[in-house]
């Protein structure tokens, strides 16, 4: 693969906790995904998923090892640097939509550009508009976060997520809370996203019907990669 074309790259990452005694979560971790590669991570619980999205996702700095996102060193970087980076490079989707419910979807979907500030707020509501209708939830622009359903819920998360233009998005079992109805639904989205808008997409997932869909299944057991 050339270096052009990688959007994550990871090498030799180990994690360790110290409470309540030293465990080593992270063994040796290495793997590359391309540009526009829709990929899930398995494995049994326990087995170091999360702390590997966290870790992949900039929010933990507490690991050794190298990480790139899209041709950029991350580890080693101060905290001012990541936040900037995050807002500008990655989109984040969890299985709790963390919507605030009292806000309309509209507005939830506009606070991380407004927080970017790079455009005017009636440029952002038009864009946060458009990504609701392209996700099929326009209809509930207006509507408080906390008075439509889980699946439309969800819906306005991934909008949000991908309100800054993110090039990867990164997400913590963002079908675990779905019915199967609402998990076809979020499958389709993530692979238009991916096959054709070109977006990274790295998801953890339990669910081996969702996982088997996508490009590549990275397994993880007891912290190394199988
Ligand atoms: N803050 C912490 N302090 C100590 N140990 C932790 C901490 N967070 C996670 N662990 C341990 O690290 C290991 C991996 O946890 P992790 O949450 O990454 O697994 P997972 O594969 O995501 O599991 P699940 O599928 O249940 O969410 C587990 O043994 C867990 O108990």
């Amino acid at each position: 693969m050339s270096g052009a074309s990688i959007a994550l790259r990871a090498r030799n990452i180990n994690k360790y906790f110290y409470t309540p005694d030293k465990l080593q979560v992270l063994n040796n971790v290495g793997f590359d995904v391309e540009k526009g590669e829709f990929v899930s991570v398995t494995g049994k619980s326990g087995s170091g998923k999360s702390t590997m999205l966290y870790i992949l996702s900039t929010m933990d700095t507490d690991y050794e090892g190298t990480i790139e996102l899209n041709g950029e060193k991350i580890s080693g970087r101060s905290e001012n640097y990541l936040a900037k980076f995050r807002n500008e490079h990655l989109g984040f989707v969890f299985q709790f939509h963390y919507l605030l419910p009292d806000f309309s979807c509209l507005k939830n979907v506009m606070i991380p550009a407004l927080r970017l500030g790079r455009l005017s707020p009636k440029e952002i509501e038009h864009n946060a508009y458009e990504k609701m209708k392209q996700l099929g939830v326009g209809e509930q622009a207006l509507k408080p976060a906390s008075k439509i359903s889980g699946g439309q819920q969800q819906r306005v998360a991934i909008a949000r997520a991908l309100i800054n233009e993110p090039s990867v998005i990164m997400c913590d079992e963002p079908t675990g809370n779905l019915d199967t109805k609402n998990t076809g639904i979020v499958f389709d989205i993530f692979q238009r996203l991916s096959a054709e808008h070109k977006k990274t997409i790295i998801v953890v997932s339990h669910d081996n019907d969702f996982a088997s869909k996508t490009n590549r299944i990275i397994e993880l057991r007891d912290g190394r990669i199988l």
